[in-house]
C-alpha cells in the first residue's frame, strides 16, 4: 500500500516540523539514521497513516525498539509507491527520499552559499561601479540574500533547539525504560524478565490454548568453538530475526539466554503450535547462513523446540518446566526436532 502523500511532497516547513518530531524518537530508540528509518519515523510523526502507527506501536511495545529489518519491511509496505515496489525495491523512490532528506538538512548551507555567491558578485560589481542606480540595486539584492539566509538559519535553529529539548527529556525516559531492564540489547527482543512479565500477564486470561515454545540453537558451544564467539553471537541475532519474521503477529518472542528463545502463542492450541514449531525448525535447517563480515558459509545450523500448552490450572512455572522437559527430550533424541506431549 502506498501512502497518500509521499514524504517528498511536504513543504519545507511541514517537513521540518515532522523531522523535529521524528529525530528525537529515533535517538531515543537508538534507531540508526538510514533512509528507511527516516522514512518510517517521519511518517510515524506525521500521524497520517494510522495502520503504520499501529504496527510501529505494537513493535515498540513488543521489542522496545524497531529492529532494522522491520522498518525496511514497513518502508516497503507503507511508503514506497506501488510502481516502485514492483520495479525496484532499492530504486528511484529510495533515491528520492535520500535526496530529499539531504535537501532538508542542507537548506541552511545552501542559503548561505547563495549569500556568499551574491557577496562575491557584489564585490566584483563594486570594483567597477560607475552608476549610483547600480549601487542601489546591489544593496537591495544583498538585503534580500541576507534576509533569506537569516530566515533559514532562524528556522533551522528553532527546530534544533526544540529537538534538543525534546531529546533531553526523551533521553531520560529512555534511561527509565532501560532501568526496567526488560530488553535484550543483543537482539532488541524482550529478555527473560520481559518474557516473565508477558507470561504472567497472559496467564490469568488464558484458556487452555496458551502455548509456549522453547527454542534452542543446537550445539551453539560447538559453533563458538569452530568459528569463534563473534560468529556465534551474530548467529543468535540472525536466528532471532528469522524467528520473528516467521511468527504470527500476535505472538510474543523473547531471548532468554545464549541461543535460547521463548515464544508465547495466545489462543493457539497444541496441534497448530506444533505445526508452527515444525515449520520454524525446517526454516532454520534450510538456511544457508553466511557470516556477514567474511562471507564465510557456516555449517548447517539447527534448532530444537519444546512445545507445551497450558493445562487446566497450571502455574507459569509449571508451564515453563514442561516446555523445558520437552526441549530436553528433543535434544536427547538427536536435536533438530520438536517435542511435545501427545
Ligand atoms: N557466541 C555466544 N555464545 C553464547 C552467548 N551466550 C551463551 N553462549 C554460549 O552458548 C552455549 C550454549 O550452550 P548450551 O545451550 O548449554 O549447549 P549447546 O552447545 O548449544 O548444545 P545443545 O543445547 O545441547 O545443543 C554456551 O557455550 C555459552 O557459552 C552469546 O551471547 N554469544
Amino acid at each position: 500500500m502506498a501512502a497518500e502523500v509521499p514524504m517528498f511532497q511536504h513543504n519545507i516547513k511541514q517537513a521540518n516540523q515532522l523531522m523535529r518530531s521524528a529525530i528525537p524518537l529515533m535517538v531515543k530508540l537508538d534507531i540508526p539514521p538510514t533512509p528507511y528509518n527516516y522514512g518510517i519515523w517521519y511518517e510515524y510523526a506525521s500521524n497520517r497513516n494510522p495502520k503504520l502507527n499501529q504496527v510501529v506501536d505494537r513493535a515498540l511495545r513488543r521489542f522496545g525498539s524497531l529492529p532494522a529489518f522491520v522498518s525496511r519491511e514497513l518502508f516497503h509496505e507503507f511508503l514506497l509507491p506501488e510502481e516502485f515496489q514492483q520495479a525496484d525495491h532499492q530504486g528511484a523512490a529510495l533515491k528520492n527520499l535520500t535526496t530529499n532528506l539531504e535537501t532538508y538538512t542542507t537548506q541552511v548551507s545552501s542559503e548561505l552559499q547563495k549569500l556568499s555567491n551574491t557577496l562575491k558578485r557584489s564585490k566584483e560589481v563594486l570594483t567597477n561601479l560607475d552608476d549610483p542606480k547600480q549601487l542601489e540595486r546591489l544593496a537591495l539584492i544583498l538585503e534580500q540574500g541576507a534576509f533569506k539566509a537569516n530566515q533559514a538559519i532562524e528556522h533551522f535553529s528553532q527546530s534544533l533547539q526544540a529537538a534538543q529539548e525534546e531529546l533531553a527529556s526523551l533521553r531520560s525516559e529512555l534511561s527509565n525504560v532501560k532501568k526496567n531492564g526488560e530488553l535484550d540489547a543483543m537482539t532488541l527482543l524482550a529478555n527473560e524478565k520481559g518474557f516473565e512479565r508477558a507470561l504472567f500477564s497472559l496467564l490469568p486470561h488464558a484458556e487452555d490454548d496458551l502455548t509456549l515454545l522453547l527454542i534452542d540453537i543446537d550445539d551453539l558451544s560447538g559453533i563458538n568453538q569452530e568459528y569463534g564467539n563473534k560468529v556465534g553471537t551474530s548467529l543468535i541475532r540472525y536466528i532471532a530475526k528469522l524467528l520473528l519474521s516467521h511468527l504470527p503477529e500476535q505472538s510474543f518472542l523473547a531471548r532468554l539466554n545464549g541461543g535460547r528463545f521463548a515464544v508465547l502463542l495466545d489462543e493457539t492450541e497444541l496441534s497448530i503450535a506444533a505445526q508452527l514449531a515444525e515449520s520454524l525448525r525446517q526454516e532454520v535447517a534450510a538456511q544457508k547462513i553466511r557470516y556477514k563480515n567474511t562471507k564465510m558459509l557456516l555449517r548447517p545450523v539447527t534448532i530444537s523446540i519444546g512445545v507445551a500448552t497450558l493445562f487446566g490450572d497450571e502455574s507459569p512455572t509449571e508451564l515453563v518446566e514442561r516446555a523445558q522437559h520437552y526441549l530436553l527430550y528433543a535434544k536427547h533424541s538427536g536435536k533438530n526436532r520438536i517435542a511435545h506431549h501427545e
